[in-house]
């Protein structure tokens, strides 16, 4: 291999690397630890083989982007639905592509607003399942959705009718007709699955039906959307496995606590830490600037707040961090129960409703709304605003870089923080036969959070609970 298609000056691939830059198997499955390198492999793997013409998957519109500008142009890097837009969703071009309400689809079938919307919830499950019809997503135990089974038919034959243009096509949509209708990827020499950890059953199908090598690669401890449908492909596939655990993000510290919750599953391929030195911080605070990462949005929101004067920065923007639930809790706090706009909080109208509420179902989101509108009472709105007024600044001149565990995925920083995670006298409490199995995502997310320091780590109570309890290194 040419000096160029080397990582930076004076680096070498580990041998671990080498192996999956030689992969010339029909499916090659890469296991790749957190900041083991997987984007520099693949992008060696493209430029080593550059009479290929490669198709690059990748998990989001912004990661196309990026990788847009660092691959070879031998690759194409594109989402799922971007692929298939170009072949099935061309045709709904001109009806449009868009999700339908409730209140158009009650008006064509002349049903109650609970059955459209019972109706358009089955056509959702049914497009991001790796499912033929409709029927089969139904839950036989479930009146509702069997008596909305007839409506949600009807309504997927509308949306796949171009001329009906009063009923749009959803995006997973023309991605499912993609699947149903059996297309295969043409043009192209191989496959890159990137972030395969969570992915859509969809994409999975499709790829199951290619003909050309395909390289598989993710980290089952960074899936965190299991939630919302996606699953592990890593475990749907079956070829030749690849490990990549030498990262070089951080130093054996911070691998440490990296390490300490995937040996909570009996995972021996630990990450080998070779990046610069690394430190723990159990107490104390950075001095310069730092990012703050939380379970929940209301963990971000409140440590913004209680950060005084701090100019902020939230990774996805502001408004995504659903300060309106906030607002919604802190007006059932003042008796101003008519200005609820929130679907779930306007079943009350006492705050001590919500707190029960929250404790009751064990909803950590809640429970820090909650926290938030008992800590800051009446002044909550005012904080709100100032906190909007701090965050308008480039993100570089942040003093505090903000983000939840999830919207951390694939970022990296020098200072860490760890805000709230789940409980762990809750894992405790759990009978131990079902625990690991009932936590996996928190587990996960703790994981994939803790492995974005670089230099500095500050551990949140959990984390440190768990080093103790299972010490690795
Ligand atoms: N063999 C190597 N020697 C030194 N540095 C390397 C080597 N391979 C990769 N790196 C560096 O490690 C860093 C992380 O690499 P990369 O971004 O490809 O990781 P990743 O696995 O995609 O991360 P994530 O797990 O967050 O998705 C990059 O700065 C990259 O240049």
């Amino acid at each position: 291999m040419e000096a160029r298609d080397l990582p930076p000056p004076a680096k070498r691939w580990t041998p671990e690397q080498t192996r999956v830059l030689n992969a010339e198997g029909a499916v090659s499955i890469v296991h790749a630890r957190s900041g083991a390198g997987k984007t520099t492999v693949l992008r060696g793997y493209a430029k080593k083989r550059p009479q290929r013409r490669i198709l690059y998957l990748v998990f989001s519109k912004p990661n196309q982007i990026e990788a847009e500008a660092s691959f070879p142009s031998n690759t194409k890097p594109q989402t799922s639905h971007s692929l298939a837009f170009g072949v099935t969703g061309l045709r709904y071009r001109r009806k449009g592509l868009a999700d339908t309400k409730p209140v158009a689809v009650s008006r064509i079938f002349g049903t109650s607003n609970a059955t459209a919307s019972a109706a358009i919830g089955l056509v959702r499950k049914f497009l991001s399942s790796g499912c033929d019809t409709v029927a089969a997503v139904v839950d036989p135990r479930n009146m509702k959705d069997r008596s909305a089974l007839p409506y949600a038919e009807q309504l997927w034959e509308l949306m796949k009718d171009p001329n009906r243009r009063d009923v749009p096509m959803p995006h997973d949509g023309y991605l499912k007709l993609f699947d149903l209708e059996g297309h295969v990827v043409k043009g192209y020499d191989a496959i890159l699955f990137d972030e395969a950890q969570d992915a859509n059953p969809i994409t999975v199908n499709i790829l199951k039906r290619q003909n050309i090598p395909l390289v598989v690669v993710g980290d089952h401890y960074q899936s965190i959307y299991g939630f919302r449908g996606a699953v592990d492909a890593l475990e749907q596939f079956s070829g030749e496995h690849f490990m990549l655990t030498n990262t070089f993000r951080f130093g054996p510290e911070i691998a440490q606590a990296a390490n300490s919750v995937l040996s909570m599953f009996g995972e021996r391929d630990l990450i080998v830490g070779r990046g610069g030195p690394s430190q723990l911080h159990r107490d104390g605070k950075p001095e310069g600037p730092y990012t703050f990462l939380s379970r929940t949005n209301a963990g971000v929101i409140h440590h913004g707040i209680a950060s005084g004067t701090k100019k902020l920065h939230f990774v996805g923007g502001f408004e995504n961090y659903r300060t309106e639930r906030i607002l919604d809790a802190y007006f059932l706090y003042a008796r101003m129960p008519g200005e609820v706009r929130d679907h779930e909080f306007r079943e009350f109208s006492r705050f001590d409703q919500l707190v029960e509420y929250g404790e009751e179902i064990d909803d950590m989101e809640i429970n820090a709304i909650v926290e938030i509108v008992k800590a800051f009472g009446m002044t909550t709105p005012l904080r709100l605003d100032d906190l909007r007024a701090r965050s308008a600044v480039p993100a570089e001149q942040a003093e505090i870089t903000m983000a939840t565990f999830h919207r951390s995925k694939g970022l990296e920083w020098d200072n860490v923080v760890l805000g709230d995670a789940f409980d762990w006298s809750k894992f405790l409490e759990e009978d131990p036969r079902k625990r690991l199995a009932k936590f996996r995502e928190e587990l996960n997310l703790l994981y994939v959070a803790a492995s974005r320091a670089r230099k500095h780590l500050w551990i949140n109570a959990t984390l440190e609970a768990i080093m103790r309890a299972y010490p690795v290194g």
